[in-house]
């Protein structure tokens, strides 16, 4: 798919991501994890990253461990700080159509009964890490579906904070990727252990979370 050739002003409706869907739910049928460089259209990661970037620091809080009653913050663990997306501005609207549209398309391509998504920006400065973890732990959580979107125009080996995703327990070496501009890594939460490497300078992504629905009668179960 040629992305370039995209005018600056398509909005996401106008974009058939049949052809990026289908490639993440092959993988994710094949692997449980997709790594998709470029991912997004230039225009739609470019949208995020500029509107990302005029964010009042204000809005961002300490990232947590845990939910609901067991949410706490451990800066032994991580230390990056979080702005949760809602639909009030244009671009957080979009994107979060869009994390709709994907999810569409992974229940009907992978039956995974998938019901909400959640996101938030995540900031890294220098410094900043997310030791080895898994998102979700078995029968405690409904995140069933990770996936990390990176907004970093320039990103080398040089700059640390890579994403490092381990196949299994054994797995002590992992597999590095680099979170540039557009790329996108997919995984089962409850599966994949994953951390973030200390960052050597400002480090943003998106990081989503695809939910099961847990509401039971008389018990809403609220997202986050
Ligand atoms: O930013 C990343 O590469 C991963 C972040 C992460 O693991 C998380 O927020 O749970
Ligand atoms: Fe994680």
């Amino acid at each position: 798919m040629q992305f370039e050739q995209i005018p600056p002003c398509t909005t996401v409706a106008d974009v058939d991501f049949s052809p990026l869907f289908d490639q993440i739910a092959d993988a994710l049928e094949k692997h449980g994890v997709a790594v998709i460089p470029q991912a997004l259209p230039d225009t739609m990661a470019h949208e995020l990253y500029h509107y990302y970037r005029q964010l009042n620091g204000e809005l961002f809080d300490e990232a947590g461990i845990g939910r609901k009653q067991n949410f706490h913050h451990d800066e032994k663990i991580r230390s990056d700080k979080v702005c949760w997306i809602d639909g009030t501005s244009p671009t957080g609207k979009e994107w979060l159509d869009w994390l709709e549209m994907l999810k569409t398309h992974l229940n009907r391509r992978l039956f995974l009964g998938l019901f909400s998504v959640e996101s938030h920006f995540a900031y890294y400065q220098k410094g900043d890490f997310y030791k080895r973890h898994v998102d979700a732990f078995r029968g405690e959580s409904n995140r069933v579906l990770s996936l990390v979107t990176y907004l970093n125009p320039q990103w080398s080996a040089d700059d640390g904070g890579q994403l490092v995703m381990y196949a299994d327990n054994n797995d002590h070496t992992g597999t590095k990727i680099l979170p540039q501009l557009g790329t996108m890594v997919l995984f089962l939460s409850e599966v994949f252990e994953h951390e973030v490497l200390p960052a050597k300078k400002d480090r943003y992504s998106i990081a989503s979370w695809f939910r099961l629905n847990t509401t039971r009668a008389g018990r809403a179960d609220p997202p986050r």
